[in-house]
């Protein structure tokens, strides 16, 4: 049985939907964050699924049973919402805030009994606010009211607690503090936690599985590398960015990255450019300025002249992250060359995985390319290839390559023969 099975529902304030036919299955015990743009609907959806609003078609099931059925109480104790705005004005102790979460437990004129305390005790200590109990909420920090407000959705005893951006307004430390509250509480506890967080790399971190909403219908639903995609990121914020794997988390990392404005158009030639492992911001850059059409090839997804060539938004051929270049790949990359006027192999370490980029770069020669090779080694013991490589770039010279010296020479040169 599903914690939350949530069937094509429908929601608008006015007339206009603000929730847009939305369907998902949550199984119990998971992480959840749902994500996307300001005004896509994810406070909206977090209401209707704790019945403050109930949509206008669909249905949603707690547990299997269909959300109107429950009573207040009965609802209460299976959901806990965790709003978004917990300003609270008046003096009560944190332990008075706390007590709250236990109403759905008491009859009427039902004074608090030894169990309700030894729950708020239990609730305190778990989110680290015992030492508040006597506190008022109003002379606590941010981040402690955070914790207490989640402390007083523990006490309701919930299977399922939804959070409204539970970090905003909080700085990183405390940020991945609560974070780390919670996913202690999912873990010990089998606690489902649904949130609705700004912070994707954060939400990538932490979740079994994203919501992605945008303009009220689901974009993207379920493990973080499958909804934090560039189309999808791009679809959703209209951003440009770069997706990699956080090096200490290993969790996928997001990064923005700006869309130069192209220059208008000052050359018809279009140059591919054979690089990678930063030998090719360089030469990418003074002929992208150039006003040169270009072409990357063959680059490992996360290379650096990868993420580079992502950002001009210029094409290029792809190959896995650290695997070498298949023969699907190589083809894609000899089309590019026969595509191109002019090919360039900046200073690429003659490696064993290089050598099929070379012998593209030899293929254009031999098709009659200018091909140019800038030779830029600090010393003479760069060959990894048993001197394959070196057979294989003085051959290339004997067929006409030209070899320059630097990145300034090279655009002299392409520039003297266009
Ligand atoms: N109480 C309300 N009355 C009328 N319209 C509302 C109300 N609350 C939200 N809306 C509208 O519904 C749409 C979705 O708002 P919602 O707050 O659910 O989005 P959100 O994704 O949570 O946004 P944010 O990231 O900015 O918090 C917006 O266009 C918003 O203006």
């Amino acid at each position: 049985m599903y914690a939350l099975k949530v069937n094509d529902i429908e929601f608008g304030y006015d007339r206009e939907l603000v929730l847009k036919g939305i369907s998902f299955n949550i199984e119990k015990g998971k992480f959840i964050s749902i994500i996307g743009p300001n005004g896509s609907g994810k406070s909206t959806l977090l209401k209707t699924l704790n019945n403050l609003y109930k949509p206008t078609k669909g249905n949603i099931f707690i547990e299997g049973n269909e959300i109107s059925s429950l009573k207040g109480k009965d609802l209460a104790k299976r959901i806990a919402l965790v709003p978004q705005n917990t300003n609270i004005d008046y003096d009560f102790t944190v332990e008075d805030i706390v007590l709250m979460g236990r109403h759905p437990y008491k009859g009427r004129f039902q004074k608090e009994n030894q169990n309700d305390y030894s729950i708020i005790d239990e609730s305190l200590k778990m989110t680290n606010t015992l030492h508040l109990k006597d506190r008022p909420i109003t002379e606590i920090s941010g981040g402690e009211r955070q914790r207490v407000i989640i402390a007083k959705a523990l006490a309701q005893r919930p299977t399922i607690i939804l959070l409204d951006e539970p970090t905003s307004h909080l700085d990183i430390n405390h940020q991945i503090d609560i974070l780390n509250l919670l996913k202690n509480l999912n873990k010990e506890k089998g606690t489902t936690i649904i949130l609705v967080i700004h912070d994707i790399n954060l939400a990538a971190r932490y979740s079994d599985e994203i919501i992605l909403l945008n303009d009220g219908v689901v974009l993207g639903i379920g493990k973080p590398e499958e909804v934090i995609t560039t189309t999808n990121v791009e679809t959703a914020y209209n951003l440009n960015v770069v997706i990699d794997r956080n090096k200490y988390t290993n969790s996928l990392y997001l990064t923005p990255v700006e869309i130069k404005k192209r220059i208008p158009k000052k050359q018809t030639e279009t140059v591919h450019i054979i690089c990678g492992g930063g030998t090719g911001a360089e030469v990418i850059n003074r002929l992208y300025d150039e006003g040169f059409n270009l072409t990357l090839g063959v680059l490992n997804v996360g290379d650096s002249d990868w993420q580079h060539g992502k950002s001009l938004m210029i094409p290029m051929v792809e190959e896995a992250p650290f695997t070498g270049i298949s023969e699907k790949t190589y083809n894609k990359n000899s089309e590019k060359v026969k595509a191109a006027d002019i090919i360039v192999i900046s200073s690429i370490p003659f490696s064993r995985g290089n050598l099929k980029n070379l012998i593209s770069g030899y293929e254009g020669l031999k098709s009659g390319k200018k091909v140019f090779f800038i030779w830029d080694y600090p010393d003479e013991n760069f060959d990894y290839t048993d001197g394959k490589a070196t057979k294989l770039i003085n051959e290339m010279k004997q067929t006409g390559m030209k070899v320059v010296k630097s990145v300034e020479d090279l655009v002299r040169s392409i520039k003297e023969c266009t």
